[in-house]
């Protein structure tokens, strides 16, 4: 039967990365979607706006919405000081399993806690199953009609603190109008946009940097 894109997406990181080696896992992933065939993964130019903002911030407890491959986990989980902790969650199984692969390939799978599920269900979890307090960041990759609801859902369980950073993908393309409206808004908020372009194309998109004040 034929294979699917992310297994492809995988075979070219076994292919082509070096295994613990992290930058290699991001290249291979990079030069498949540029060269081969396009995936909904950040991709390296707004990769490298997700790394400064991660780098400045050094955060110790993550929170990733939508891991697809584990793109955006790998190029994450390689910026965090040890100790530090990346929960991501993936609705789709087989996105998952990908994802399960290509974390250990890059040899960052102590640092990552893979969760299969829904955002809106796992959310209201996070304390008592995974021992979180709060969150110092958050990137949101998911349903784009779920940006909004969850950051509310995060807000109403206490998992934001004051200084918890949000950095949202594609809030030109596809978009996420409601959200951004509400952030760039709320008194609760402060936030600013870094443009850039969907992944691998000329198209505009950007990522939303967005401060919890309390
Ligand atoms: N734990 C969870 N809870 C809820 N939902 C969850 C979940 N885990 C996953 N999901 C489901 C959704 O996951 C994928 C979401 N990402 C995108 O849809 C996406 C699409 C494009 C795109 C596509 C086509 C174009 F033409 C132009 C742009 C680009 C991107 O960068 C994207 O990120
Ligand atoms: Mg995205």
């Amino acid at each position: 039967t034929k294979s699917t894109r992310p297994q492809r997406l995988l075979k070219a990181v076994q292919k082509h990365a070096t295994r613990g080696d992290p930058q290699s896992v991001i290249s291979a992933i990079d030069h498949f979607c540029r060269h081969s065939e396009w995936a909904m993964n950040v991709g390296d130019e707004k990769g490298c706006i997700l790394d400064s903002v991660v780098s400045e911030l050094n955060p110790e407890k993550v929170l990733e919405l939508g891991t697809y491959c584990g793109y955006s986990t790998v190029r994450i989980a390689r910026l965090l000081p040890p100790g530090a902790r990346l929960i991501t969650l993936e609705f789709n199984a087989d996105y998952a399993a990908i994802a399960r692969q290509v974390i250990a390939w890059a040899g960052l799978e102590d640092k990552v806690q893979l969760v299969e599920g829904a955002s809106g269900d796992w959310i209201p979890r996070m304390k008592e199953h995974f021992g979180i307090e709060t969150f110092d960041f958050v990137f949101l990759d998911h349903w784009k009609d779920r940006y909004l609801p969850d950051t509310k859902l995060m807000e109403d369980c206490g998992l934001l603190r004051k200084g918890t950073v949000l950095l949202a993908d594609n809030v030109i393309c596809p978009g996420v109008p409601d959200y951004l409206e509400y952030v760039r808004n709320s008194l609760s908020y402060k936030s600013c946009y870094f443009k850039s372009h969907l992944e691998y194309t000329k198209a505009e998109d950007g990522l939303e940097k967005s401060v919890f004040l309390g």
